[in-house]
Formats: C-alpha cells, sequence, structure tokens
C-alpha cells in the first residue's frame, strides 16, 4: 500500500517482533520453571524467577501500548488519506470519467475504507500471532528434532489445504463486494426517489423485493459459502492439531523413547502455537476482505487517475487575449455505441461573439444540453473542437476554459456558500437580491445564505445570483425560467437579460420560451442532434 511509508512499515516489524517476543519469552519462562519444578520441586524457584517474571511482565506492557498506539495512529491516518485522497481525485477528475463512478466512489468512501482501517487494527495481533508461531517452531526444534519435524509437517499440510480452500473463498468475498456495489446503487436509488417512493409505496415495495431482498438473498447464500469454507478450513486444521497432539501425547513420546519432561514441554509450546494459529484463522478473513476492499481502492484510485489529467488552472483571458469569440467547429459528440442504441450531436458549427445573447431551442432530447456541455467541455467531443478567440481548446486548457462559464444547470446545485469568489461584491449582492426580488427571504451572514431551503423557482434565483457574481465573461442558462412564475419570466426575459447583456456578460440560454425568443440576438435550433440557426427573418416573425 502506498500510503505505507518504509520506515513506518520497518518501525511496525521491528515493534511487532518486540510484541511477539515477549509473548515468547514469557512463555518460555513459564515452560522453563514447569521443567525446574517437575525436576527439582518448588525449592528450585528463586528472586531471581520473581524479577525476572516481573520484567516480561513491564515488557509486555510497555510493547503492547507502543505497538497499539502506533497502530491506531497508523490505521486513523490511513482512514483519513484515503478519504481525502479519493475526495481529491474526485474533484480532480473529468466529469465523464466521474459520471460512470458515482456508485463506486460513494462504496469505496462509505464500506472500503472503513473495511481497511479495522483491518489495520487486527494487525498487530495478527503479526504478533506469526511471530510467535515462528519463535515456538524454533523451540520446538531445540527440545525435540522428531516432534518438530512431525508437527512441522503437518502444519505444512494444513497451511496448503487452508490455501487451497481460500482460494474459493476468496472469489466469494470478491461476488460479495460486487453485490455490495449493487445494494448501494439501489440504496441511493431509495434516497433519491424517497418522495415518489413515499406517494406511492408500491414502488419503493417492488424496488424493496425485485432488488434488495434478491441481493440480500443472494449476498445472504454467498456469504455463507464463504465464511462456511473459512469455517472448514479452521474445523480441519483445528483437527489436525488434536490430532497431532494427540498422537505426540500417547504414542510418539513413548514409541520413540523421548523424556516425558521434554515431551510436555513440547506439548505445552504447542499448545501455545495452536491458540497462535486459531488468532490467525480468524483475523485472516478480515484481511483477505480488507485486501479485496484495498485492490478496489487502488483500481479506483487508478481509474480516476488513469484518464486524462485536468491541466492546470491558468487565467486563459491573459494567455490568448480578452474574450471575443468562442466557437465549435465541426463537432461531434456520442453518447453509447450503436448497439446500446447511441445519440449523437452534430457535426456542429456555432460562434457566440462578447455580448451575444443567444438562445437555444429544440425538442425534448433533441441534444440541446449535451451540446451545451461538450461546448462548456464538460464532455470531450469525439470529433471537431471548441475553439477560443480563434485557439482550439486542447485538454491541458480545458479546465481553463470552462472557468469562463458562470452556469445554472437545469439540474443545478444550490452551494450554502460562494465557494467560487474570493472577495464577496457586498453592493452588488445587495442589488442582485433586490433585483431578482429575493433580498425579503435571504439574507447573507459571513458569506453564506441565510437559508436554502426555498422553492425550486427562489433557488434558482440564488444559483443565478451566485453565478453572476462570479463574475464569468460567460453566462450559460438552461432552461432557467422554467420555473419562475409568468410574472417573474417576463421580467428575466425584457429587463435582467438586456441589463446584463449591458453590464457585458455574453449569455447562452436553453429555452422553450418561444414568446420571448426575441429577446435574443441569434436564435439557434436543436433539431436530432443538428443545430441550425434561425434566419433573421424568422425572428422577426415572431
Ligand atoms: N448521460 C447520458 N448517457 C447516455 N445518453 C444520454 C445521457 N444524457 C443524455 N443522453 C441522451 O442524449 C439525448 C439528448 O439529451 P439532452 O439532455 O441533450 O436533450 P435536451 O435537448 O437537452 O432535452 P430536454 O429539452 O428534455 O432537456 C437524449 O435522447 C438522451 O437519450
Amino acid at each position: 500500500m502506498s500510503q505505507l511509508k518504509f520506515s513506518t512499515l520497518i518501525r511496525f516489524i521491528f515493534l511487532s517482533f518486540l510484541s511477539g517476543g515477549t509473548s515468547f519469552l514469557f512463555l518460555t519462562f513459564v515452560n522453563r520453571v514447569i521443567g525446574q519444578l517437575m525436576t527439582q520441586g518448588y525449592g528450585a524457584i528463586n528472586q531471581t524467577y520473581t524479577l525476572l517474571f516481573l520484567l516480561i511482565v513491564v515488557l509486555f506492557v510497555w510493547t503492547r501500548r507502543v505497538l497499539a498506539l502506533a497502530i491506531i495512529r497508523f490505521s486513523q491516518s490511513l482512514f483519513w488519506s484515503l478519504r481525502k485522497d479519493i475526495i481529491f481525485l474526485v474533484l480532480k477528475s473529468n466529469f465523464q470519467q466521474l459520471s460512470s463512478r458515482k456508485d463506486l466512489v460513494h462504496t469505496a468512501l462509505v464500506r472500503d475504507i472503513n473495511m481497511l482501517t479495522n483491518a489495520s487494527l487486527n494487525i498487530i495481533q495478527f503479526a504478533t500471532a506469526i511471530i510467535i508461531v515462528a519463535a515456538c517452531l524454533v523451540y520446538m526444534a531445540t527440545v525435540s528434532l522428531p516432534l518438530f519435524l512431525v508437527s512441522l509437517s503437518v502444519i505444512v499440510l494444513a497451511t496448503l489445504l487452508y490455501q487451497f480452500n481460500a482460494r474459493r473463498n476468496n472469489e466469494a468475498f470478491k461476488q460479495a463486494r460486487a453485490l455490495e456495489d449493487r445494494f448501494m446503487f439501489y440504496f441511493n436509488a431509495i434516497l433519491g426517489g424517497f418522495k415518489e417512493i413515499y406517494m406511492d409505496t408500491k414502488k419503493g415495495r417492488r424496488i424493496y423485493d425485485k432488488k434488495i431482498a434478491r441481493i440480500a438473498d443472494e449476498s445472504v447464500v454467498n456469504q455463507e459459502t464463504a465464511f462456511v469454507g473459512l469455517l472448514n478450513n479452521q474445523i480441519t486444521g483445528q483437527t489436525m492439531f488434536y490430532l497431532l497432539i494427540g498422537a505426540i501425547l500417547l504414542y510418539c513420546g513413548a514409541a520413540w523413547n523421548i523424556a516425558p519432561t521434554d515431551t510436555v514441554s513440547f506439548l505445552f509450546i504447542l499448545l501455545y502455537v495452536l491458540s497462535s494459529v486459531e488468532t490467525i484463522m480468524v483475523l485472516l478473513p478480515n484481511l483477505l476482505q480488507a485486501k479485496i476492499s484495498s485492490d478496489r481502492i487502488a483500481k479506483l484510485q487508478a481509474d480516476l487517475l488513469s484518464e486524462k489529467p485536468l491541466g492546470e488552472l491558468v487565467d486563459l483571458q491573459q494567455a490568448l487575449g480578452d474574450f471575443e469569440t468562442i466557437s465549435a467547429r465541426d463537432l461531434t459528440f456520442q453518447y453509447g455505441s450503436a448497439a446500446q442504441g447511441s445519440f449523437e450531436i452534430g457535426p456542429v458549427n456555432f460562434t457566440i461573439s462578447r455580448g451575444e445573447v443567444v438562445f437555444i431551442n429544440g425538442g425534448n432530447g433533441s441534444g440541446k444540453t449535451t451540446f451545451v456541455s461538450a461546448l462548456l467541455g464538460l464532455l470531450l467531443p469525439a470529433s471537431g473542437g471548441v475553439y477560443y478567440n480563434g485557439y482550439l481548446i486542447d485538454e491541458q486548457h480545458s479546465q481553463s476554459y470552462s472557468a469562463l462559464f458562470g452556469v445554472v444547470f437545469s439540474d443545478f446545485y444550490l452551494f450554502d456558500e460562494f465557494y467560487g469568489i474570493d472577495q464577496l461584491d457586498e453592493d452588488k449582492l445587495a442589488y442582485y437580491l433586490r433585483l431578482f426580488e429575493i433580498d425579503a427571504k435571504v439574507t447573507v451572514e459571513n458569506g453564506r445564505f441565510s437559508t436554502t431551503h426555498l422553492s425550486t423557482g427562489q433557488r434558482k434565483r440564488l444559483a443565478l445570483i451566485t453565478a453572476l457574481l462570479e463574475a464569468k465573461p460567460l453566462l450559460v442558462l438552461d432552461e432557467w425560467a422554467a420555473d419562475q412564475d409568468p410574472y417573474f419570466r417576463k421580467k428575466f426575459y425584457t429587463q435582467i437579460v438586456p441589463e446584463l447583456k449591458e453590464a457585458g456578460f455574453t449569455i447562452i440560454a436553453i429555452t422553450h420560451d418561444d414568446k420571448y425568443y426575441t429577446c435574443a440576438d441569434t436564435l439557434y435550433k436543436m433539431e436530432y442532434g443538428k443545430l441550425v440557426r434561425e434566419e433573421e427573418e424568422v425572428l422577426s416573425t415572431l
């Protein structure tokens, strides 16, 4: 994992060795004392043993605490750095890239990162258990080589069996993770469509029965398969251990003429190994799932990174001159493949000059929003391109180019603060609140709207005010007036639009308000993906 620095890794390995080593020290101490007791009786126990014992306990407490603290710190910073990383990548990724991955980002942030963080907390116990097993094996070899070789063969056999079965379980865990993605998709649909569901509970019932319940059933069967597989593995491993202990206790010691004290010592350590192996077995499923989550996060990070990165934000007006024209030349764009029933626009040729007001109309689904999205740089054209003052906008300049537009989308999001504005012009704000007749309803305190719990029409007015305060040279409005009442719609087209034009804004508006088409300097019509300029005669007859 890239988040785990080499120096941190070395520190964890060292601390795990220390922690595992202390447990092993305790074990050998007890084993020694038992040996002394068996051969020399209680008289053999002196003060040195007590001191040694206390020292081991202190060492144990110290190493565990230091290791626990280090791992808690690590897991918490891992948790937040992964969250920050993903949000950062989300903010850096382009629109098309992200649109298709929203659910994956959600699951990664909610589930995968938690899974990984929890597993990282278990790593201490896991690493300590492995170190204890390794140390015990070495110790067992010094006590009795034949018994060690028998034990080692059983351990190797158990591990191979485990590995063999784990592959199948791993597939089931991967399947579980895919089911979780599907679950999240429908869960988001329920949250997003809650109002519709509330109005007609049958809808909710259907989503529940046809989707959620089925995913749940599939998940239960799948998880059952995975966990039963793991349990079988654990039982097989434990049974093999019990058989080994039984064989040593009841047969090998006598058959191979091994001193009873050595057999006892050996078994004592073997039992300790058994408990550590159980710890490993219990933690392994979590770690396996964490591995899958980690792979998922890595893939998401790679996917968000691999596609063309956005260029640095530069001042395009400084680099390529003040805005004069924006044009689309032979621009085409296609949604989906032909097999999926694709939709395409273009080739589109379009130019807008500084101070111009352009309206675009056309039937539903004709491609108005798609074209404007391509013109804004949200969608990358399949061929042709967009030009700023005659310069082709390449990927490197795409973000700087998009920043020239103040936009209110038809499915806009109203932020509670003016995140896009460094220095808020209070006078302008007060003026616009009055112009848009919303000053009695909303105030701005500390750069933040007093409320965003407003009607759609009112929220759209605030969204437009925000765009105006950002003072971008171009303003793009997608059916902005559709939610306004007739009085305000008239005010918008006949008073506000001319005033904004006067103030220097260049406006592109998608609109169905044919009554006000004459308020535009230029009118375009979108028909099945083809953009047609209405002739001036048409405009004058409206
Ligand atoms: N994200 C998408 N993925 C695939 N196809 C899409 C997507 N968004 C839109 N489309 C397709 O593109 C076509 C044009 O959609 P667009 O939103 O551009 O139409 P529009 O002219 O703005 O319509 P409206 O007036 O209803 O807003 C639609 O027929 C739709 O099927």
